[in-house]
């Protein structure tokens, strides 16, 4: 398995400059995505990662390789995309034996032209070897998928569909798996399952995946780690935790789970953090930011709707609830604030009161949860 390692990664279109100084660092076995809003830029990574696409400028290493001059088809990787990208005139198991009978072909006849491949590849579809019958057998049990192996791709489900892509991918012993969106075409349950699916297989044959999205839970469910990018850079590569509890910016603040952010002037420094000036409020913080001008970075979880018996709090605020959204296992107050509307989650547990619009509420925040950029 090979860990891929990118540096300085420069991608133009045309002289527009898409992908600026691209630095990642990817283990070996390591589930890593790439997360960023529509156009930022992380098909093109991937796609120059794969081949598809040549840099500009730097370098891509596959395990310690250089790979800059290295055919796609040489390096080594498993893709699956959005699409699926399946032949819909072949059965399942026709589809994943392909690419195996194309390399056994090239391997035993090196000299023959594309056309002749072609011919003897169809002629070839559905009378097998025994090593390559065994082979795709394995992994179709493996993805479950044994009972579909004589269906056209197009009789079988979404889900299923996208598992024959993996099983495709994967039946070729991939140093890398590189994964472009490939839940977003299936519907949310079927999304959340095959979440799963994908991150057991991972974590069972331990192979480097890389995994595209634009969908910040997907990413903070799935990955060991994750890169944020926005127009072309990587803002910050962190754990899933390590990118909620310690944002380096608005953006990622915001992207990454949900947040209120306020902007603030420090006005004092104190031996056990500051305190930060919110239009009339004052907050106290455990941080202690290097400027004056600072974000202030408040999780909805981390607002405590207080009742009478409540403890005091180093923050507390005044408000009255705007909106309430059941959302099943919490609940989402928006509340009016003086002239800030902040969010607030709550646990909601059976037979618990929803407050309703225009009721005054206390709020209660620690110190500790009040994150400054
Ligand atoms: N072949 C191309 N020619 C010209 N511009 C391109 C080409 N491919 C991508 N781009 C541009 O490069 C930028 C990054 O595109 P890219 O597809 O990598 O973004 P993305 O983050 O994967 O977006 P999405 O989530 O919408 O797929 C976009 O502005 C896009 O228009």
């Amino acid at each position: 398995m090979g860990a891929v390692v990118v540096e300085q990664l420069v991608k133009d279109f045309s002289g527009v400059t898409v992908l600026h100084n691209i630095n990642l660092d990817i283990e070996e076995g390591e589930f890593f995505a790439l997360l960023g809003p529509s156009g930022c830029g992380k098909t093109t990574t991937m796609r120059c990662i794969a081949g598809f696409e040549d840099p500009t400028d730097g370098t891509i290493k596959i395990g310690e390789e250089a790979m800059n001059d290295i055919a796609p088809n040489k390096r080594n990787c498993g893709m699956v995309f959005q699409s699926y990208a399946l032949f819909p005139h072949m059965n399942v198991f026709d589809n994943v034996a392909y690419s195996l009978n194309v390399r056994r072909l090239k391997n035993s006849n090196p000299l023959k032209k594309i056309g002749v491949y072609t011919r003897m590849l169809n002629s070839k579809i559905g009378r097998y070897p025994k090593d390559i019958k065994n082979k795709v057998n394995d992994i179709l049990e493996y993805v479950e998928l044994q009972d579909h192996a004589q269906k056209l791709t197009s009789e079988l489900s979404g889900g299923q569909q996208q598992r024959v892509a993996l099983a495709r991918a994967l039946v070729m012993e991939p140093e890398v798996l590189l994964m472009d969106e490939p839940l977003s075409n299936l519907d949310q349950k079927l999304r959340h399952s095959m979440r799963n699916t994908i991150r057991q297989i991972q974590q069972d044959l331990k192979i480097t995946t890389i995994f595209v999205t634009h969908d910040q839970e997907e990413a903070m469910s799935m990955a060991d780690r994750v890169a944020v990018m926005k127009d072309g850079e990587i803002l910050q590569i962190g754990t899933p935790t390590d990118l909620y509890s310690n944002p380096q910016s608005p953006f990622i603040a915001d992207f990454v789970g949900k947040s209120n952010i306020l902007d603030g002037k420090l006005i004092k420094r104190e031996n056990d953090g500051s305190v930060i000036q919110i239009g009339e409020q004052k907050v106290k913080s455990v941080d202690s930011p290097e400027k004056d001008e600072v974000h202030v970075v408040i999780r909805p979880e981390s607002i405590n709707i207080l009742d009478e018996e409540s403890k005091d709090y180093d923050n507390y605020f005044e408000g009255v609830i705007q909106f309430a959204t059941y959302l099943g296992s919490t609940v989402r107050y928006d509340i009016q604030v003086g002239k800030y509307e902040l969010i607030a989650d709550t646990v909601y547990e059976s037979g618990d009161n929803i407050l309703q619009h225009g009721t005054k509420v206390k709020l209660g925040v620690s110190p500790e949860r009040v994150l400054l950029i």
